[in-house]
């Protein structure tokens, strides 16, 4: 199984840590079998790593953890020579991308994690079933990530979204993977797990001690709470 298989794989809810900055932080979390690593090309994000400085030390890093690309309203621009350079092995939408451009990534076999922010008023098997109908007929690996509504920040708030929708969403959704985000932090994480059972938990904030720097007891807790889960049904 390789790293994006076992970070998607249904065996156990995964977990990605959004927002490294640095060499010594994905090295940290590397040790730490953490499944999966969120380098974010966002410029506005607090949490923003440059195309440059990404690819002195992701490369490196290949085949040791999946390394997942942040772009919001850029990935086209910066994902395909990212993906050349072997630099990142999924590229997550957090913007407004459209499907075309979704579908334009897994043509070329790139795995695509989409975020999506659920609306009180969404009707989800209609949501569920538009991404159903996308990848039978564009098959390709897509994952769902669920987070909070943020106009104009487009994530890594800190907030947390409504559990008991996600956990329908991600019901209705199955064997689609969906990843929860938005407000995850060691305290939380068990019970987000428990009502939710997602095939994930995606955190930024909820892992570090100022903005782009992990703190990596957080991390461990975060790590706990999500090897100790109930596996997936
Ligand atoms: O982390 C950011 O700064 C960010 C900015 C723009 C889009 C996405 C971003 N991160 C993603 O936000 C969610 C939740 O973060 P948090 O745990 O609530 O802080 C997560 O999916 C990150 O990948």
């Amino acid at each position: 199984m390789n790293v994006v298989e076992a970070f998607l794989s249904p065996a156990s809810p995964s977990l990605k840590i959004c927002g490294v900055t640095s060499p010594t932080d994905a090295q940290g979390l590397i040790d730490k079998k953490v499944p999966a690593i969120g380098i974010n090309f966002w410029p506005k994000s607090k949490r923003y790593c440059s195309p440059d400085e990404a690819l002195e030390f992701l490369p490196a890093l290949r085949g040791q953890i999946a390394r997942v690309g942040v772009f919001v309203n850029n990935a086209r621009q910066l994902a395909p020579d990212l993906l050349a350079a072997k630099a990142i092995d999924l590229v997550q939408l957090h913007g407004d991308e459209d499907d075309e451009e979704l579908i334009g990534l897994l043509a070329q076999d790139v795995p695509v994690i989409r975020a999506l922010s659920l609306q009180s008023s969404d009707h989800l098997p209609s949501v569920v079933g538009h991404y159903e109908n996308l990848l039978a007929s564009h098959p390709g690996t897509l994952a769902l990530l669920l987070d909070a509504h943020a106009p104009g920040v487009y994530g890594g708030t800190g907030e947390t979204i409504d559990w008991e929708q996600a956990g329908e969403f991600i019901r209705l959704a199955s064997p689609l993977p969906v990843l929860l985000a938005g407000g995850i932090v060691p305290e939380n994480a068990a019970k987000a797990l428990r009502l939710t059972r997602p095939a994930g938990l995606d955190v930024a904030s909820g892992a570090e001690s100022s903005p782009g720097v992990k703190d990596f007891e957080k991390v461990s807790q975060l790590l706990v709470a999500t090897q100790t889960a109930n596996p997936l049904p």
